[in-house]
């Protein structure tokens, strides 16, 4: 479904849920937190804290014996539900566990059936080198296997770069049918600018259609991927998955890291709980950080006593301590995520650390307005946004007015699919109803006297008659598009109506195209990938990056 009229059907619902009565939505609200907390409640109480504490010794897994990597592929290409036969596998989650997509958490993610948020899951695994399968044969070892599904969708491939920093390699999942698509490209080369090693995963080949041979020559031709490197899997029915980890254990690297140095640590994400308050997801990069050990942020400066800490598996399950190359969770009294700053590096209190590269700032492409429906509940918007975003720091936020609507908010937004899943966690989160205005990009004015200006909103660009605007720009995006070759006519003159400039134009097999079109990010956002999906019945697929 295209992106645009997914927004719109949302907006229908929205304004749906709008002419519910306010009782009525609260109580929603109230249920599904309490059903929420409930089913937290009972898994975390299930076993006594100190028991967890002791179950799981993660001193026996140095750093040859983990592995730490991440699934990435196209928008529906199968991720999370390789990723649940995966848990299901190592026993990290029950088999038929009655929810599938269990690490896609979010009631939007549920709905959409998208993944938004990346999740990081620590499985075990026995390993026996000699037969690569696992599982009760007398050689074998124990792995300590991190996992992060990523979303598929281009508005989040900021979530997945962040993962990859966290990974020595990933499982690069094509659908056997669809073949590669735009969001392969652009995962694949993400991984592949990270060094990470790659395992080709030719996924749904129970699919009538499937034709894994086609998938395997675009693959060497593409990206050089050897086709006796594919593994072929069907992750509903469960044919080829036990190659997956065995693979994953030999193919990838252990992470890197010295284990006696003081700690060091990268910050992935962070999120608030209303219970522990900020929990940060960090790579221990070196060294050993402990419960009861003082840390500071490069980025703050400040310093902070580490309270709790483990994996996550799936849930919280606290260890007490953490070992270089492992991935989990860390509780250190920070009171708001503005304190916990993703990319940060974190280190041992009053050691002397080399601060890690960190991220690149998410850039903003696009942004709204938005307003309380009703004026006078400008406090629960601010309320309901400040703690979104603590759980979304994505997004960002600044106060405008507007003559019509009164006091309100302009955010900016990493895409409109971003947008629009903000706009409904405002509503089905934290029960908000809003307005929002048509979304606009940035754009960047040149005066008379040299200086210049990044206006987000045409109402907020000051006229000054003694200043004249002598230039003005508009953000671009380089988009690639994958269509099948005899679209390609209706697709070239779409993109040059659209003021498009042709970058790159290729053919990916005798039956597909790609093309790379230079075009400005205003035209995208009307209905441009609407458009792409009508002309060519469905079949383009569709990812862009900033030009700049
Ligand atoms: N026939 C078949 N369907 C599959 C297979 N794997 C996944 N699917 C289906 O494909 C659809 C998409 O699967 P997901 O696991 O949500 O895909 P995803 O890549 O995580 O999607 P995003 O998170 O939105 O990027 C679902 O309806 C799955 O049931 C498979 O091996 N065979």
């Amino acid at each position: 479904m295209g992106l645009i009229s997914r927004f719109s059907r949302t907006r229908k619902f929205i304004n749906q849920i709008r002419t519910l009565n306010s009782p009525l939505i609260s109580s929603i609200r109230s249920n599904n937190a309490l059903e929420c907390r409930l089913r937290w409640t009972s898994s975390y109480c299930s076993k006594s804290r100190s028991q967890r504490d002791n179950d799981i010794d993660l001193s026996q897994f140095p750093a040859e014996r983990i592995r730490n990597f991440s699934i990435i592929a196209h928008v529906d290409h199968g991720k999370s539900t390789l990723a649940d036969r995966l848990l299901e596998l190592t026993h990290t989650i029950r088999k038929g566990h009655g929810q599938p997509q269990y690490l896609d958490k979010l009631q939007v993610e549920r709905e959409r059936g998208i993944t938004v948020k990346a999740q990081t899951a620590t499985m075990f695994y026995k390993h026996n080198p000699h037969t690569a399968t696992s599982e009760s044969t007398e050689d074998t070892s124990t792995f300590l296997l991190n996992l992060i599904d990523t979303p598929g969708h281009v508005d989040f491939s900021y979530e997945v770069s962040r993962s990859l920093a966290a990974c020595q390699g990933v499982l690069l999942v094509v659908d056997a049918a669809q073949g590669v698509q735009a969001q392969t490209v652009a995962n694949f080369y993400l991984a592949f600018e990270s060094n990470l090693s790659i395992i080709p995963v030719i996924n749904k080949i129970d699919q009538p259609t499937a034709d894994p041979d086609r998938v395997m020559s675009q693959l060497k031709s593409m990206f050089d991927l050897e086709p006796k490197d594919a593994l072929l899997t069907s992750a509903k029915t469960g044919q080829g998955l036990e190659q997956i980890l065995p693979a994953v254990i030999e193919r990838i690297p252990p992470p890197p890291g010295k284990f006696g140095s003081p700690a060091r640590m990268l910050l992935l994400d962070s999120y608030y709980d209303e219970y522990k308050g900020v929990i940060c997801h960090v790579a221990i990069v070196d060294g050993t950080l402990h419960k009861g050990e003082k840390i500071s942020s490069v980025a703050t400066g400040q310093t902070y006593e580490v309270s709790d800490i483990g994996i996550m598996h799936p849930e919280l399950v606290p260890t007490g301590v953490l070992f270089t190359g492992q991935v989990g969770y860390m509780v250190s009294g920070m009171r708001s995520t503005k304190e916990a700053r993703i990319g940060d590096t974190l280190f041992h209190a009053r050691s002397v650390v080399e601060p890690l590269p960190g991220f690149k700032p998410a850039k903003h492409m696009v942004f709204s307005g938005l307003y309380p429906a009703d004026g006078s509940d400008f406090e629960a918007l601010s309320n309901a946004i400040e703690r979104l975003t603590c759980n979304d720091a994505s997004v960002c936020v600044s106060k405008e007015t507007s003559m019509a609507l009164g006091l309100g908010f302009r955010c900016g937004f990493l895409g409109l699919l971003h947008m629009d899943v903000f706009h409904q966690r405002l509503e089905q989160e934290y029960g908000a109803r809003i307005i929002s205005t048509v979304p606009t990009v940035p754009y960047i004015f040149e005066y008379s006297d040299g200086s210049k200006i990044e206006v987000q909103n045409p109402a907020s660009l000051p006229s000054d008659p003694k200043k004249r605007v002598t230039a003005c720009w508009e953000p671009t995006v380089v988009a690639t598009i994958i269509i099948p070759s005899e679209y390609i006519g209706p697709v070239m003159t779409l993109c040059s109506d659209r003021r498009g400039v042709q970058l790159d134009y290729s053919f990916i097999d005798s039956q597909r195209a790609l093309m790379k079109y230079r075009l400005p990010l205003r035209e995208m956002v009307v209905d441009f990938y609407d458009q792409l999906k009508t002309i060519t019945s469905g079949y383009a697929t569709f990812d862009y990056e900033d030009s700049e």
